[in-house]
Order: structure tokens, then C-alpha cells, then sequence
């Protein structure tokens, strides 16, 4: 072998090991911007950031968020009497666009094609209490209650309300705080999407356009909605493009915070029901029928009697008789006296003998519970105007909440528009999330009717209403 051959046998020997140093540098920078989603918690090698807070910093002792109309601090969407409501400071979502769909507005919802006099849709049994844990009622049935059932006595005629015993024992409620903690198993369905689905996409690494397209698509389908969708894919691109985000838990805790920041942490989400001096805090419950109000307004006295407080409920839901006995078995179940009129009754007649009930029982709070079986939306908006205005009369109405059914998705959505365009809303609640794998509704429903959700409805059981709070309802969603 000459002296040639060698140097030319060095010079590949040469070549061929700067080429693999080359390969392996490039491999572990690759790795390195990679993010993988397994969990380095306790890896020394992977400097990861500590245990995520899964409280979302949802207040143990909170629990539900009451305040007094007027003395809390002024919600954004609150609006002064004979107002419209002001627009949420949207802080750094303020660019997007308000009320992007306004497409498909019904002339008061899907309600509105079913004639008032067609057949109704059948109860659903509420599952009671143990028998156990209830006294009998003390007294026989008031003689008002059977001229009332027997339809003889005028809707305004006082003498026709019936009150409900009240039971001298009720049944233990689940603690109330951090319900919303303990419920999150509830959320299964939409954890799927954003647990899974999303934060799967996000920790897949080196995301293309396919893949972004893949996580607004994932993200629509959880009923985000356009607008939302579209922020939270910008922010985290942008955010994924500067922050040094490579640990499963990083892109977890990015994706949480860009979630909680769309879902505006700050709005005023307490549930006006504290009462004034001299009189009950009011509150008006309006949706579409079907949606949840009457279950919900039995949820709400539930925790308002065991913080202690004596509540009145009116049935103003006075299409169907069979609306007032469920609202009236609520009442039993929680202790709270019911006022009711006859089927068919002026519904705002109903709402001011309840409230006047109220004021002269001294109690502290009084919920109404509205009917959303209305033709046409000036026949909503005279129905709910009156029966505000006729409450008005004696007192204040301090909270106006809006019960959306989550699984209707965008029908729901434009039904709630049409709510919101008749009577001054202050605050929504979002039921059924148990059943329905778009969690993201909530983030739209805010978006949409400027408003912020208050409580979220969980399941049928009396004590599946928790207040919502969005670091708890993120941490939730995202398992
Ligand atoms: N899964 C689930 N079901 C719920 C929830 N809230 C209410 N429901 C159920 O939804 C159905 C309708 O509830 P209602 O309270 O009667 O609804 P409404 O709006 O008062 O209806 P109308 O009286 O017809 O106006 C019932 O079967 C409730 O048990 C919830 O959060 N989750």
C-alpha cells in the first residue's frame, strides 16, 4: 500500500467521523425541541416544572359565591336598572370579534315551532329522598290548596297559593365546597377532547399545518366555537414558538393557562341572592323549557337552605300544572315553600304573589321559576318583561340567570341569544355538561351572550349544581 493510498484511506476516515458527529449532534438537538408527553415528574434528567395546582385555585372553603344585588362589585354585564348590559372587559381577548354567529336565529328557538296546546313532553320522576329521612307533614292539607287544585280561585287571588309544609327534617346535602372538584369524573365525555385529543396533538411535536388544522378542527368539535377556537390556536403557536415548552407538563400548564385566560377568569361570577335590608334577594330563572331551570332552581334552594336561609319559590312555569308539583316537590325535598297559581294562570301574577309572600314572610331570598314555552319573541318578551316589571312593584329583581341545556350545542345557543335580546341576563347556568363531550360551550356561551356562566349543572341529582369556576372547570376538562 503506498504512502498515497493512506492519506486517502485518512481523509475517508476523517470525512466519515466528522459525518456522525454531525448526525448525533443534530439528533439531540431534535430531541431536545421535541415535546414528549410522558411525565419527567421525578426524572432528574428532565428539568420539568413542579406538580400542576389541579385546584385551579378553586377555593376550598368557598364554595358557593353568594352576594347581595347592588353591593357586590359591579359585574361588567351588570346592568343598572332600565340599562343594557355593558360588554365583559375581555382583557386580552378583546380582539375577538363579538357575536361572530348570528346566523339561524329562530323567532324564539326550536320551542317556538311547538303549538302551546300540542302534547307535552312527559316528567321525569325525580328520585326522592329516602322516606326515612322525612317527617310526615305536620298539618292536612290547606283547604286553599284544594280550592286551588279544583281551579276555583282567581290566579291573583292570594287565597289560591299554596304553600308547601315545609318538612321538619330534610336530607344531608353533599358539602357544597369544591364541587366542582369532585365532580370533575363528570366532565368524562369532554375530557376525551381535551385531555386526550388536544393535548395529545400539542405533545406530538414539530406541529405542521395538518396538525394545527387537526387541534381548531378538535377544538371546534368540543363547540368552542370560531372565534374562540381561532384565539387559542393563535396563542399557542404563538407561545409555543417562544416559550422553551418541551415536557408533557409544560404544554399541560400552557394550555391550561391560554384555556382559563379565554374562559375570563375576572368576571363577577357570584350568584346574587343575598338579601337587602328590608327585602329578599329576587332571582329570575328563564330558558327554554327542557333546558334545566326547574331542576336547577330546586339545586340552588337546596344550598341557599343549607347556608341557612329561608327561601320562597314561585312557580310562574304555570303552562303546565305538572311544572308547578315538580317545582312544589323541589320545595318538599329542600325545604323551601313554594308559591303557585292554577294551570294556566297569569304567570307574573304568580311571580308577585310569590315575591309579596316573600317580603312578608321576611324571608331572604325568592326564586322564580319561569315557563320557555313561548310562541314568538315578542310574546317571550312581553311574558318575561311583565312578569319582571310586575315584580318590580315590591322589590328589586337582583339576578336575571339563563339555564342553557350544553348538549343543544348552537341550537341552545341561539335560543339563548334570543333570551338574552328580551330580558337583561346577569348570569348563565350551563346544565347537563355530565352528558355531552362539548365542554366547550361554556367558553362560547360567554363569548356569544357577553354574560359569565355562574353555575354549572353536573347531573339530575340535587347536589350535581357546582359554581363555576375556571381554573377548577380547566383543570377538570383536561383530566
Ligand atoms: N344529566 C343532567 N340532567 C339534567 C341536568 N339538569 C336538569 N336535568 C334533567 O333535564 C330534564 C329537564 O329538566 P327540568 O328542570 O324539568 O327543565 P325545565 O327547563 O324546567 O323544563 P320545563 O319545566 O318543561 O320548562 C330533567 O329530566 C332533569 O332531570 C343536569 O345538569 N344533568
Amino acid at each position: 500500500m503506498g504512502v498515497n493510498t493512506e492519506i486517502i484511506i485518512g481523509i475517508v476516515v476523517a470525512v466519515v467521523v466528522v459525518a456522525l458527529l454531525v448526525l448525533v449532534v443534530g439528533l439531540v438537538r431534535a430531541r431536545r425541541r421535541r415535546i414528549s408527553l410522558r411525565d419527567t415528574a421525578g426524572d432528574p434528567t428532565q428539568a420539568g416544572p413542579r406538580e400542576v395546582d389541579r385546584s385551579g385555585g378553586y377555593t376550598a372553603g368557598g364554595g358557593f359565591n353568594f352576594s347581595q344585588g347592588g353591593a357586590a362589585t359591579p359585574t361588567p354585564t351588570a346592568p343598572a336598572p332600565g340599562e343594557k348590559p355593558v360588554a365583559p372587559d375581555r382583557g386580552e381577548w378583546a380582539d375577538l370579534p363579538e357575536r361572530t354567529e348570528t346566523d339561524g336565529q329562530p323567532g324564539v328557538g326550536d320551542d317556538a315551532a311547538i303549538p302551546r296546546d300540542s302534547a307535552q313532553r312527559g316528567m321525569t320522576d325525580l328520585s326522592l329522598p329516602d322516606p326515612d329521612l322525612y317527617d310526615p307533614p305536620a298539618t292536612p292539607q290547606d283547604p286553599d290548596t284544594a280550592a286551588d287544585e279544583a281551579g276555583t280561585t282567581a290566579p291573583d287571588d292570594l287565597s289560591g297559593l299554596t304553600e308547601a309544609p315545609a318538612p321538619v327534617r330534610i336530607d344531608e346535602i353533599a358539602p357544597v365546597d369544591g364541587r366542582l372538584h369532585r365532580l370533575r369524573g363528570r366532565l368524562a365525555r369532554s375530557q376525551g377532547v381535551f385531555g386526550k385529543g388536544v393535548l395529545g396533538l400539542l405533545g406530538g411535536g414539530d406541529l405542521d399545518e395538518d396538525s394545527w388544522e387537526e387541534v381548531e378542527d378538535t377544538l371546534l368539535s368540543a363547540d368552542l366555537g370560531s372565534a374562540t377556537t381561532t384565539a387559542v390556536v393563535d396563542r399557542l403557536r404563538a407561545e409555543l414558538a417562544t416559550a422553551s415548552v418541551r415536557s408533557a407538563a409544560e404544554v399541560r400548564e400552557l394550555l391550561r393557562s391560554v384555556l382559563v385566560a379565554a374562559l375570563l377568569p375576572d368576571l363577577d361570577r357570584s350568584v346574587r341572592a343575598l338579601p337587602h335590608a328590608d327585602t329578599p334577594a329576587v332571582l329570575l330563572v328563564v330558558g327554554v323549557n327542557g333546558t334545566g331551570k326547574t331542576t336547577t332552581v330546586g339545586k340552588l334552594a337546596r344550598v341557599l337552605v343549607a347556608d341557612g336561609r329561608r327561601v320562597v319559590l314561585g312557580a310562574a312555569d304555570t303552562f303546565r300544572a305538572a311544572a308547578a308539583d315538580q317545582l312544589q316537590t323541589w320545595g318538599e325535598r329542600v325545604g323551601a315553600t313554594v308559591v303557585r297559581g292554577r294551570e294556566g294562570a297569569d304567570p307574573a301574577s304568580v311571580a308577585f304573589d310569590a315575591v309579596a309572600a316573600g317580603v312578608a314572610d321576611g324571608v331572604d331570598v325568592v326564586v322564580i321559576d319561569t315557563a320557555g314555552r313561548l310562541h314568538t319573541k315578542t310574546g317571550l318578551m312581553d311574558e318575561l318583561g311583565k312578569v319582571k316589571r310586575v315584580i318590580e312593584k315590591k322589590t328589586k329583581v337582583d339576578e336575571v340567570l339563563l339555564v342553557l341545556d350544553a348538549t343543544t350545542g348552537q341550537n341552545g345557543m341561539a335560543q339563548a341569544k334570543v333570551f338574552a335580546d328580551v330580558v337583561d341576563i346577569t348570569g348563565v347556568v350551563l346544565t347537563k355538561l355530565d352528558g355531552t363531550a362539548k365542554g366547550g360551550i361554556v367558553f362560547h356561551v360567554q363569548h356569544e351572550l357577553g354574560v359569565p356562566v355562574k353555575l354549572v349543572g353536573l347531573g339530575e341529582g340535587a347536589d350535581d349544581l357546582a359554581p363555576f369556576e375556571p381554573g377548577a372547570f380547566v383543570d377538570a376538562l383536561l383530566g
